[in-house]
């Protein structure tokens, strides 16, 4: 609705032009009130530059107000528009008039079939199909059709109807076409709606020019495929992109609510999922419920605590869960974010029914639940030692007492838990995941975000593994300075590629796989590397447009705006003719998916896609993601544990260029230090990540032994 009512403003100046088209006689007053008040007889050249007018009016419009557009850029915006408001717009009323008398009588479809989003149930003007679209349609419309050929006053009648209906059609086409005069800068999904756009803008110019009444059933296939999109048709990106989910995904806020026992890893699912949906660019924030209780009380003492009939914990309990729950919806409610997960057990089924009536019906907002449900002790058992001996319930209690009094604790939460039901709770929209993925089931999925999360997280598990990320050796351009392009391994680069495959031996790597882009300086790298190895298109280098193969230096010289435009927004900038690091994101979405799932891989790609891979599992923000420290010559190890991930840089010892350009102070400047030698930091994050560089011993054996290297020093 609120599309619609955004989109108001674009059709409102418009009324004045109607008046050219007067030759539709259109029976149904609600249809388009605005069309008979025109005249007939206005003469075509004012009609013209009337046309011409309106439609440079309407770019400067356009122009003025982006926001404007993206209404009605919204496909769906455009199928529930008021038809009075699109059948105000001028362009190809016109033409059609002129083309009114070669159209063939046909029959009318009742009022609720006109209209709708598929072309294919248009009001088709051909002989052929007179019947076919509306064959359903009541006995009038049939009766009125047995007529139609015979050119008679009725028939006349009709085929204005039928002018007037393509019309409608057709002024949605320049509904949308206004759009290409959108602003260089705009969103860059927008800019990818646009091309489908443009698609309609040619569908109107072609149908114009060709023959209008050609049904598309008898229309040429180069014809067809300009025509507006259909659900079959219908062109986007196999995944929406950053900042795009938030308009055109996100718009209703989302809390996800956890169910289930203690220690059934809601807190892992709750943080790898915000992990994952902050990364593709949904704004998401986990509220936790421990937290809120560790803060409301003095320190824990022991399960009795979480007693069913201890009232006074009762009480501060529930007045915690609703502090988090009212949290979550006020950050939400502040626009601050798109999905909130209350991570909390919620095992009853009045505490869900609470939820749902203040975060569905309160506030309007989606509501899912993810219940995960476990009765693998093994897993149970692993949960506890993993991440409740370290929590801060239990600081300086010896383990064997803490898994003791964490048991009691879910004896007390079992006497009362309820896992959701599906007759009883069937309003609910609910996804239950059994022994940490082995099945799932999903009940009442409603929609976009709720599918994401779904396919998440059914693929990911929590058999221990571990994912080396690597440059590949040092290229011909990295040693010139050039970016992009497809260029061999330097002779360091081809040491580097040795040491690496030692290395790799080394580890004895279990069921290790290999995956690498298709660039050469990739594969060059991996060429000893002993694993069966795949290459991924998607993990090709950052498509730099126009400034492929061109030093930083020469693309501030060729492009200066260019260039400061990257380091103002170097996450959003989108290279001419190429891609940005949002572009990328959305590209590497199958290659996370396909990472989660596996075992123990090998990545061997490049310097960006390497920064938005090593983003999601540190979970860095847009703004850093773009600066994250990838050097050459380094292997990144990355062991999954409890809630987040253990880093490891390992440097081989065969010297490289550094090809990272910090952010400078000033946008557009290439004399900041950092160009030449070391520039960035290696991240270690939160304590965890460390920084190893594998001894001299490697880089003589690399050199001495025939590219046998002896790799040691590395743990
Ligand atoms: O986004 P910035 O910092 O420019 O880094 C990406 C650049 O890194 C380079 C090297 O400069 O990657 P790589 O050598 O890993 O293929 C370029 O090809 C690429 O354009």
């Amino acid at each position: 609705m609120a599309q619609s009512t955004a989109t108001a403003p674009l059709y409102a100046g418009y009324k004045p032009l109607i008046s050219s088209v007067t030759t539709d006689t259109d029976p149904d007053p609600d249809m388009a009130p605005s069309l008979s008040e025109g005249t007939a007889d206005q003469p075509q050249k004012s009609q013209r530059e009337g046309e011409v007018k309106g439609a440079s009016s309407e770019a400067q419009r356009t122009k003025a107000n982006p926001n404007q557009i993206l209404s009605a850029s919204n496909s769906s915006s455009i199928d529930e528009q008021d038809e009075d408001q699109v059948g105000t717009l001028p362009l190809p009323l016109l033409s059609i008039n002129r083309r009114t008398p070669t159209l063939l009588p046909r029959p009318v479809p009742p009022s609720s079939t006109r209209f709708t989003s598929s072309y294919n149930d248009d009001l088709c003007t051909c002989s052929n199909c007179a019947y076919s679209s509306f064959s359903s349609s009541s006995s009038s419309a049939s009766s009125t059709s047995s007529s139609s050929t015979s050119a008679t006053a009725a028939g006349t009648a009709l085929a204005s109807a039928a002018a007037s209906a393509v019309a409608k059609k057709l002024a949605r086409s320049v509904t949308a076409t206004s759009i290409m005069d959108m602003p260089y800068n705009t969103s860059p999904s927008l800019r990818v709606r646009t091309t489908s756009l443009n698609q309609l803008k040619k569908t109107a110019d072609l149908a114009i020019e060709n023959e209008l009444h050609v049904c598309p059933s008898v229309m040429s296939e180069e014809l067809r495929k300009l025509l507006p999109p259909t659900s079959e048709t219908v062109m986007t990106k196999p995944f929406p992109i950053r900042g795009e989910r938030t308009i055109a995904d996100c718009t209703t806020p989302h809390v996800i609510a956890m169910v289930g026992l203690p220690a059934r890893g809601k807190t892992f699912i709750s943080k790898k999922l915000a992990r994952y949906l902050n990364w593709i660019g949904i704004s998401t924030r986990v509220f936790n419920l421990g937290e809120y209780r560790r803060h409301a009380t003095t320190a824990y003492k022991s399960h009795e605590f979480f007693r069913a009939d201890n009232e006074e914990a009762m009480a501060i309990r529930n007045r915690c869960a609703n502090q988090a729950l009212h949290d979550s919806c006020d950050w939400l409610l502040s626009g601050q974010g798109s999905i909130a997960v209350f991570d909390a057990t919620n095992s009853t089924r009045d505490r869900r029914q609470l939820i749902h009536d203040i975060v569905v019906k309160q506030h309007g907002f989606r509501l899912f639940f993810v219940e995960s449900i476990c009765d693998d002790p093994q897993i149970i058992e692993q949960n506890i030692l993993e991440v409740k001996v370290s929590s801060p319930d239990y600081l300086n209690m010896n383990t064997e007492l803490v898994v003791r009094d964490f048991l009691q604790r879910i004896e007390h939460y079992e006497e009362r838990y309820q896992p959701i039901d599906e007759v009883t709770e069937s309003h609910l929209s609910f996804m239950k995941v059994y022994n940490a993925g082995k099945k799932v089931v999903v009940y009442n999925n409603e929609g976009h975000v709720e599918s994401r999360i779904v396919y998440y997280l059914m693929n990911i598990h929590i058999t221990p593994r571990t994912i080396y990320l690597t440059r590949h050796g040092e290229s011909e351009y990295n040693l010139s300075g050039l970016i992009g392009g497809d260029s061999n391994l330097s002779a360091r680069g081809h040491q580097y590629a040795n040491a690496l495959s030692t290395f790799i031996a080394q580890q004895q790597i279990d069921g290790l796989r290999v995956w690498t882009s298709w660039m050469k300086r990739a594969i060059q790298t991996v060429a000893d590397v002993k694993a069966p190895q795949e290459r991924w298109k998607a993990l090709n280098e950052i498509d730099a447009g126009h400034c492929e193969e061109m030093t930083y230096e020469q693309i501030k010289e060729k492009f200066p705006e260019e260039f400061k435009a990257r380091d103002v927004n170097k996450f959003a900038y989108r290279y001419p003719r190429g891609e940005s690091y949002e572009d990328l994101v959305a590209r590497l979405e199958p290659v996370i998916m396909e990472l989660e799932r596996q075992g123990n891989v090998l990545v061997v790609s490049h310097q960006a896609v390497l920064r938005c891979l090593f983003a999601y599992f540190l979970d860095k923000s847009a703004d850093e993601l773009p600066y994250l420290y990838v050097p050459l010559h380094t292997v990144i190890k990355l062991t999954p544990v409890a809630y987040g991930c253990k880093v490891e840089h390992i440097k081989l010892p065969i010297d490289a260029v550094d090809t990272h350009r910090p952010k400078p102070k000033i946008p557009g400047d290439v004399s900041e230090p950092g160009l030449d030698g070391l520039s960035g930091e290696l991240v270690a994050p939160d304590g965890v990540g460390k920084v190893l560089i594998v001894g001299d011993d490697v880089a003589t054996a690399t050199n001495g032994n025939g590219g046998r290297v002896d790799v040691q020093a590395h743990q």
